[in-house]
């Protein structure tokens, strides 16, 4: 369904992503891990088309896609969710889902003039689709009430709900998990579960819940260093050395940045740095 040939994204001289390969098949849902800062998230936005690779090919059923927006891609079947929900938070958690459609003909001026009949049908389908959406999610009691004040984990299912408006082929899920307490993860879990196994959705998840990952993926890819160090099933990933040694990599890191932190030297320095009357 999408292969990945040699990505490259550079900023300046630094490589974020730095020649990755990767093959997704139809009816996957694969999970992608790796220390802060592997590159997850900025392949991420390549894949999606929010940013444009230096180098390397992308082909989405097919096709190349390389240099297509976002847009084109959204209506070729290729959506994304954001690890902070972006949802219109004065709308109600209805209309948010009821926007998304896309060439709904009620965006037309013209067509609204010439064909209301067609217009009036279309939208009471929108929002048929959009009451069963928030029915299968289970947000149905928080139909009417403004998106912005719905729960984290409300707003995650909401996101999920908004990739089900467009009749997704393969859906991006940044870290999924975050922000979202027990009860709501789980049914996130299912509600992920049904949509790929009873309505064929493919799915790439990043995460840093690697009970999610456990539960919900194969393959996994582990990346590192803008590169993917390898790919194989959970248990095979999570025991292999260079996974261990990279996540260990920041794990001393960041015991380095606390022992930094709380070592007197270096809030010495700081206390040189500002002048007086700024302390
Ligand atoms: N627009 C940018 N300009 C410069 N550097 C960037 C930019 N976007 C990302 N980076 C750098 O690229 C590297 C990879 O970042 P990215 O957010 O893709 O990592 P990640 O694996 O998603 O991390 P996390 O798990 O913390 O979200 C980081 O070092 C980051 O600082």
């Amino acid at each position: 369904m999408l292969e990945l040939d040699g990505l490259v994204k550079a900023f300046g001289g630094f490589h974020a992503v730095d020649g990755c390969s990767l093959r997704v098949n139809k009816g996957e849902i694969l999970g992608l891990i790796g220390p802060n800062g592997a590159g997850k998230t900025t392949l991420f936005n390549l894949i999606a088309g929010a940013l444009q690779p230096t180098s390397g090919t992308i082909r989405f059923l097919g096709e190349d896609v390389t240099h297509l927006p976002t847009d084109a891609l959204f209506h070729k079947g290729l959506v994304r969710t954001f690890q902070i929900p972006h949802e219109f938070h004065r709308l109600t958690a209805l209309e948010n889902l009821m926007m998304v459609p896309p060439r709904q003909p009620g965006e037309s001026l013209f067509a609204n003039w010439l064909a209301w009949g067609k217009v009036r049908r279309a939208e009471e389908e929108v929002h048929r689709k959009a009451e069963d959406t928030l029915a299968f999610l289970e947000l149905g009691h928080v139909a009417h009430e403004r998106a912005g004040n719905l729960s984290g984990g409300q707003k995650k299912l909401l996101e999920l709900g908004r990739t089900m408006m467009t009749d997704a082929q393969l859906v991006l899920l940044d870290e999924p998990a975050a922000g979202v307490n027990r009860t709501l993860l789980r049914k996130l879990e299912e509600k992920i579960l049904i949509l790929n196994r009873e309505r064929g959705y493919t799915f790439i998840l990043i995460e840093h819940d690697m009970e999610m990952i456990e539960k919900l993926c194969d393959p996994v890819v582990c990346m590192a260093e803008g590169k993917v160090l390898i790919q194989g099933d959970f248990h095979t990933v999570r025991s292999d050395t260079r996974v261990l040694e990279a996540y260990l990599g920041e794990t001393a890191s960041a015991i380095e940045r606390n022992e930094a932190e709380h070592d007197p030297r270096v809030e010495d320095m700081r206390e040189q740095e500002l002048p007086r009357e700024d302390l």
